[in-house]
């Protein structure tokens, strides 16, 4: 069962306010899209990657993406994130017309840990027809009307924070992106579904959950930059530290 990741990078990152677009803000030596791709290969489920290139930066994007060889393809982006996710699909399924599992992940999401993009995997391989990692929400939260004064505090019992690689069925996601019916079309993403899987609720398919992870957090204003450096730091920490015990046991 084949499996194409799309990785949308044509954002601008407005909120991170670079002087680069934020999939080529570089961590540890790499820009954030050549952390996200190298995660979705080192998973060892993925077998093509298209990534989706901000429309003035594609060959800076083919340069960083050249050492993956022909796993990975990159495409011109769109406007809006569901413009670039529909044109990454649509050549990734000319490349892998076979493929039956389809990830969708943000660039942004640069250091998902490799068994969260398993366990989507596995469980779309499963035959659930779309999968969302997700984390449990810490705080409390309000709803609000127009005017910004309170109105409800949902139960957050029963309220989830959405990470990437959302896993879909080819066939749901195809449709749910109108890919065969209007293959030129727009993107049918709009303020009220920002995910792909919101799109796939509304064809009235059933969105399953598994479990997310703290470091599969959006890099999206210049303090999750500062909070990438701590977790590449206690990351370097904890492998030193396995070393150690490995030569302890010799
Ligand atoms: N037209 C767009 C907009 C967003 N993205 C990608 O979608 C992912 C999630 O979007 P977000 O984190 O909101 O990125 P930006 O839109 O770049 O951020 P901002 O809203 O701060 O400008 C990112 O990897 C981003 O590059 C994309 O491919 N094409
Ligand atoms: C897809 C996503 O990362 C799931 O949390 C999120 O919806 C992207 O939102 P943004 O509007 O691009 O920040």
């Amino acid at each position: 069962m084949s499996v194409i990741a799309v990785v949308p990078a044509a954002g601008r990152g407005e909120r991170l306010g670079a002087q680069v677009p934020k999939a080529l803000v570089e961590v540890a030596g790499e820009p954030l899209l050549v952390h996200a791709v190298h995660g979705l290969l080192s998973a060892g489920c993925v077998d093509h990657v298209v990534v989706a290139a901000p429309a003035a930066e594609v060959s800076v994007v083919v340069a960083a993406v050249e050492r993956f060889g022909s796993q990975v393809s990159v495409v011109v982006g769109g406007a809006e994130r569901g413009d670039s996710v529909r044109l990454a699909l649509r050549s990734g399924l000319t490349v892998l017309p076979g493929a039956r599992v389809v990830l969708v992940h943000d660039a942004a999401r640069a250091f998902t840990p490799v068994e969260v993009i398993r366990s989507v995997v596995d469980a779309v391989r499963s035959g659930l027809p779309a999968v969302i990692p997700v984390l449990p929400v810490a705080d409390t939260v309000k709803q609000i009307d127009s005017t910004g004064r309170v109105v409800a505090t949902p139960d957050r019992a029963g309220l989830r924070l959405v990470q990437t690689p959302q896993g879909f069925d080819v066939d749901v996601l195809r449709k749910a992106y109108g890919l065969d019916s209007d293959p030129d079309g727009a993107s049918p993403m709009s303020i009220l579904n920002t995910d792909d899987a919101g799109l796939v609720e509304q064809s009235g398919i059933p969105v399953h959950i598994v479990a997310g992870h703290s470091h599969a957090f959006k890099v999206t204003t210049p303090f999750d930059l500062a909070v990438v450096d701590a977790m590449l730091a206690q990351k370097a920490v904890a492998a030193e530290r396995a070393d150690e015990t490995v030569g302890e046991a010799r």
